[in-house]
């Protein structure tokens, strides 16, 4: 069976740099997987996701996502059960799309792009981001805007699921829903999420694969359930943040205080949810 994503020796360069944004990589996800990509700031995260995407045509080296080259024509996997789209991409250009300023509402809005025919799917994620369907899109705060964006960009059911850090302007509630959400997909139908991202609160559970670009190259790869530790005391002795494992590759990382179960907990009790 195909994997969710397949790439092989893969280099991409853009005409205006000497230097190739991605280096010969070498990357298979298996399905049902959540993947971070953690790099810093041009270190090629967002190339490597729309090259998956299809949306950089790849001349040197080779993509496959479920198979099928993501820049062919054919965008739809209706192999299952369910009708999908093959990848969806969400990042920066995404959230700058003009009609999240229009005077429009919001059912209108999600009609559009076909609200009826994912009905069950589509009042899940309204449900689970709160969104009002009598909202108008123009009186909207950011996080309100970008909860309705998200619903309209999950709303057709994907196979691969490329997020480029689209979570910046969500409250802790709606961020921490959403990881649940895109969790329990991965568990429950064959898809798989990669996640670029710089806020690594509320993901210490989430990810099966961390992946870390530097320069354009791969790394690191750690399958988190194997190479991933956290603990307390160990790192505390030779005061570091993250230590060698127990085993080759692997790594242990410091218990590291961070206020978001505080920030949950409060808007938790803000919106009259129990806490733990
Ligand atoms: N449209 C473009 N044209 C030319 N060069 C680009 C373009 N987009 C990105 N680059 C270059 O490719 C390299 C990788 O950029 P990329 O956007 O993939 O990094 P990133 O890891 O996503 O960074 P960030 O964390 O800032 O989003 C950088 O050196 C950048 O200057």
């Amino acid at each position: 069976m195909s994997k969710a994503v397949e790439i092989k020796n893969l280099t991409y360069k853009f005409p205006e740099h000497e230097t190739p944004a991605l280096k010969n990589i070498e990357l298979s996800i298996p399905w049902n997987t959540r993947t971070l990509l953690i790099g810093c700031n041009g270190a090629g995260k967002s190339t490597l996701l729309r090259l998956i995407s299809g949306k950089h045509l790849c001349l040197n080296g080779n993509i496959l996502v479920n198979g099928l080259d993501p820049f062919s024509p054919t965008s739809m996997d209706v192999s299952g059960e369910e009708e999908c789209q093959n990848t969806t991409y969400l990042g920066t250009e995404w959230c700058h799309m003009n009609i999240i300023n229009r005077d429009i509402g919001i059912l209108e809005l999600l009609n559009s792009i076909g609200y009826q025919h994912f009905k069950e799917r589509g009042d899940k994620l309204i449900d689970m981001l709160s969104v009002d369907l009598t909202w108008r899109m123009h009186r909207l705060s950011d996080g309100q805007k970008r909860r309705v964006q998200l619903i309209m960009g999950l709303l057709k059911p994907w196979r691969v699921l490329l997020l480029d850090e689209v979570t910046v302007d969500l409250d802790v509630i709606a961020r921490s829903k959403l990881l649940d959400f895109l969790k329990w997909e991965t568990e429950t139908r064959k898809c798989s999420v990669i996640y670029a991202t710089h806020i690594f609160d509320g993901l210490a559970e989430w990810p099966n694969y961390v992946i870390h670009i530097n320069g354009g190259e791969i790394v690191q790869r750690l399958d988190y359930a194997k190479d991933v530790s956290f603990s307390s005391d160990d790192n505390k002795k030779t005061k570091k943040a993250v230590t060698t494992g127990n085993t080759p590759g692997s790594v242990s990382i410091c218990k590291v205080d961070s206020l978001h179960p505080l920030a949950l907990a409060w808007l938790r009790g803000d919106i009259g949810e129990a806490t733990d």
